[in-house]
């Protein structure tokens, strides 16, 4: 099997151009740091060069030994032919931890670098969260929106980064940063997919030149956070049998011809390659108008993933 070529992107305020499919690292149930490891060699082998992770998810570690491995077999001759994105966890999203939680995952990746530095979630998590959903509402609190990105920016300025920028992010506290910040970001990462296609918040980003990458962009079928109704839609299925494609093909293709970028987590050998199978064919016109008519549900809520209080609950009503 060949090595496909991935298009790269520019994308906003980061210094360097961003491959348009990225291989996910969270995973479900946490596979041992071993499987993570080699699911990412292989990927490379297969021609990723953007990989996304977070602090959260326990993966940074394997994608540093990852990384450090493909470089010693020379499967990528030097680090900066790689994308990695990680993001700022929630317990550290106050301004005096911003700078020593990056260095941890710097740590952690066994980088001097990384590409893009995500604020994960619009939330900060008081230090009493030892898991999540969290026991209590008053564990859940707002961001301090200037001082978080005065301290994101200054890991740009450092040099730890070459790109900034958030995720789950909805117009308005888009609105709320972009009032103060001085670099803008460069990307929103959101949940988005043929059943969440995010029509607001992607004419929101793209008047202000903010880049738009999809997660779940499968729906995130088989894992604690997601479901079947991508993977199981009766559309994508029929449009992927008259093109000879699979549903998941039609999704990522489908995202790729909106113009966004695309993470998705594949461990799998063929699944892997089959996902990066997007570029030498495309949608008919009639396929998108059916998929634009899809009825629109959001899969990720805040109110499952951190508990049901007001603040999740104010921030899934936003759009
Ligand atoms: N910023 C944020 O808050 C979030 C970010 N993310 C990021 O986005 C990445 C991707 O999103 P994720 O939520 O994992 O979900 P995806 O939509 O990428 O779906 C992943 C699931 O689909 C399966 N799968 C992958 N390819 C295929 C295929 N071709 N056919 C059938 N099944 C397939 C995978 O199983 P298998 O491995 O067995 O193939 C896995 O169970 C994450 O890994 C993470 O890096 C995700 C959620 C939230
Ligand atoms: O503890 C958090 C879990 O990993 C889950 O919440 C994920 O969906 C996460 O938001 C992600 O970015 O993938």
């Amino acid at each position: 099997m060949g090595v496909t070529q991935v298009p790269e992107i520019s994308v906003g305020s980061c210094d360097r151009t961003m491959p348009v499919i990225g291989m996910g690292t969270a995973a479900y149930p946490t596979p041992d740091p071993d499987t993570t490891k080699a699911a990412i060699l292989e990927a490379i082998g297969a021609g990723y060069r953007h990989f996304d992770t977070a602090f959260a998810y326990g993966s940074e570690k394997p994608l540093g030994e990852a990384i450090a491995e493909a470089l010693r077999l020379g499967l990528v001759k030097s680090r900066d032919e790689l994308f990695i994105t990680t993001k700022l966890w929630s317990s550290f999203a106050e301004k005096d931890m911003i700078l020593p939680a990056m260095k941890m995952s710097l740590s952690n990746l066994r980088l001097e670098y990384v590409d893009m530095f995500l604020i994960h979630w619009p939330v900060r998590l008081s230090k009493e969260v030892k898991k999540l959903p969290a026991e209590k509402r008053e564990y859940i609190l707002p961001l301090d929106m200037k001082s978080v990105w005065e301290a994101m920016e200054e890991c740009k300025n450092l040099g730890l980064t070459k790109g900034i920028g958030v995720s789950n992010f909805s117009c308005k506290k888009m609105e709320e940063l972009l009032a103060t910040a001085k670099i803008p970001p460069a990307v929103n990462q959101v949940e988005m997919n043929p059943i969440w296609q995010q029509k607001q918040l992607r004419e929101y980003c793209n008047a202000k030149g903010i880049h738009i990458t999809a997660y779940s962009p499968l729906g995130a079928n088989n894992t604690k956070w997601g479901d079947n109704r991508v993977m199981e839609c009766d559309v994508l299925g029929e449009i992927a049998k008259a093109r000879g494609k699979t549903p998941a093909q039609v999704s990522l293709r489908w995202l790729y011809e909106q113009g966004v970028s695309i993470v998705t987590k594949s461990f799998n050998k063929q699944r892997m390659r089959e996902n990066l199978d997007i570029f030498s064919w495309s949608l008919t016109e009639e396929d998108s108008e059916r998929i634009a008519q899809l009825p629109q549900k959001k899969g990720v809520l805040f109110a499952d993933v951190i508990g049901p209080y007001d603040i999740s609950l104010e921030l899934d009503a936003e759009i």
